[in-house]
């Protein structure tokens, strides 16, 4: 995929051009690109915030969290890159942080303990998801949105209809981030078959919670055969990847450097497509018709100056993962209604 290896490529760049030619760079080329990310002060924000500072196409970076992001953005503001970066804490500065946004991250919320499933975390997270969504419909309608809080199969859903309760949905500019789920088959894939990781590419689709991930690992690139036995474990721990991070930092959260790298991928992607970049393709959790029944669904999805360009379709499965498709669509449909009904049912 497009942006498979820009995050390396960004630090790359950032730590060995000189200053001048990142200006002159900014001002005669890259259209002006102001992201916000909220949750800037967790796990996952500070790398990501870390990572979009380090993004030449970020112009202003709005970092955004209820406490602890002056900190965090003083830090950041001293990387000798281009983006302006500013820090809002609070309810009373949301609106300041989303203003002129063209994309805004969201990897606010709790995340997992040991024991607990995503959609353990549906509770809490829900309604942090339902304010954040109603501030962007009122204060940067038109940007970008990548959804990572969980569970992302209910939390993209509630703000669609937030979205739509407040007249401004529209389903090309709303993403739940799927990418770590492909970051991981990637690397699982290339280990097994002993392959040059960067090589390596697997497309993931269905939604981000156990059954619901569902790895196309027939149609990796490159071409591998894998017996019943490795095709199992591969698709398992992909599946399962989370749970792995989540038992082994044992209480102290779920994956935050990995998903801060994913999340980084995914936002450049969706700025280059903005920019108008050619052919940017990426895995992602969207409003969907791929699949007859579930109104939401990850798959691949052309990126463009309007958010998606096109989705695309699932390409011919095998038995293995045509029996797993079948396998997540209940699941995925009920977390799909309780996001829904979470922001339409009245108590
Ligand atoms: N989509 C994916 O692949 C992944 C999703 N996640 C999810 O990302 C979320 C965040 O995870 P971590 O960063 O590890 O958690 P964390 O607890 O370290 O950070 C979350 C941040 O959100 C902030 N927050 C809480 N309420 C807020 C509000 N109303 N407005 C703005 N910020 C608010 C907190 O103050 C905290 O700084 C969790 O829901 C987790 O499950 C985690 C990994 C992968
Ligand atoms: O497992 C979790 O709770 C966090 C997550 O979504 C992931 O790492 O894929």
């Amino acid at each position: 995929m497009a942006a498979r290896f820009a995050a390396a490529g960004l630090l790359k760049r950032a730590l060995s051009s000189a200053p001048q030619q990142q200006v002159r760079c900014m001002s005669s080329q890259t259209p002006k690109r102001k992201v916000a990310v909220l949750g800037a002060a967790g796990g996952i924000g500070q790398p990501l915030g870390l990572l979009m500072k380090l993004n030449p196409l970020v112009t202003d970076l709005s970092l955004y969290d209820i406490a602890g992001t002056p900190g965090v953005a003083s830090d950041l503001s001293h990387i000798n890159t281009g983006a302006n970066v500013e820090g809002f804490a609070g309810e009373q500065e949301l609106a300041k942080a989303l203003k002129g946004c063209d994309l805004v991250i969201i990897p606010a919320g709790v995340p997992r303990k040991p024991g607990m499933t995503r959609d353990d975390l549906f509770n809490i997270n829900a309604g942090i998801v339902k304010s954040l969504a109603s501030a962007i419909a009122e204060h940067c309608p038109g940007a970008l949105v990548n959804m990572i809080s969980n569970p992302v199969n209910s939390t993209v859903p509630i703000a669609a209809e937030i979205f739509k309760q407040k007249g401004t949905y529209d389903p090309k500019r709303l993403f739940g981030v799927t990418t770590l789920d492909v970051v991981r088959a990637r690397t699982f894939l290339a280990h097994k078959k002993g392959l040059n990781v960067k090589d390596v590419d697997v497309p993931v689709v269905g939604g981000h919670a156990g059954i619901t991930i569902l790895p196309l690992f027939s149609q990796a690139t490159p071409k591998v055969d894998l017996s019943d036995e490795e095709l199992e474990a591969l698709t398992k721990r992909t599946q399962d990847g989370g749970t792995e991070v989540v038992q082994a930092k044992a209480g102290k959260g779920s994956a935050t450097l990995s998903m801060a790298y994913a999340g980084a991928l995914f936002a450049e992607s969706c700025l280059k497509g903005l920019n108008g970049a050619p052919d940017i393709v990426e895995c992602s959790y969207v409003a969907s018709t791929v699949v007859p029944g579930l109104p939401y669904f990850s798959s691949k999805v052309r990126l463009g100056p309007n958010g998606i360009e096109e989705i695309l379709g699932l390409g011919s499965l095998s038995d293995y993962e045509q029996k797993g498709l079948e396998g997540l669509k209940s699941e995925l449909m009920s977390s799909i209604e309780k996001g829904v009904n979470f922001v339409n049912v009245k108590a």
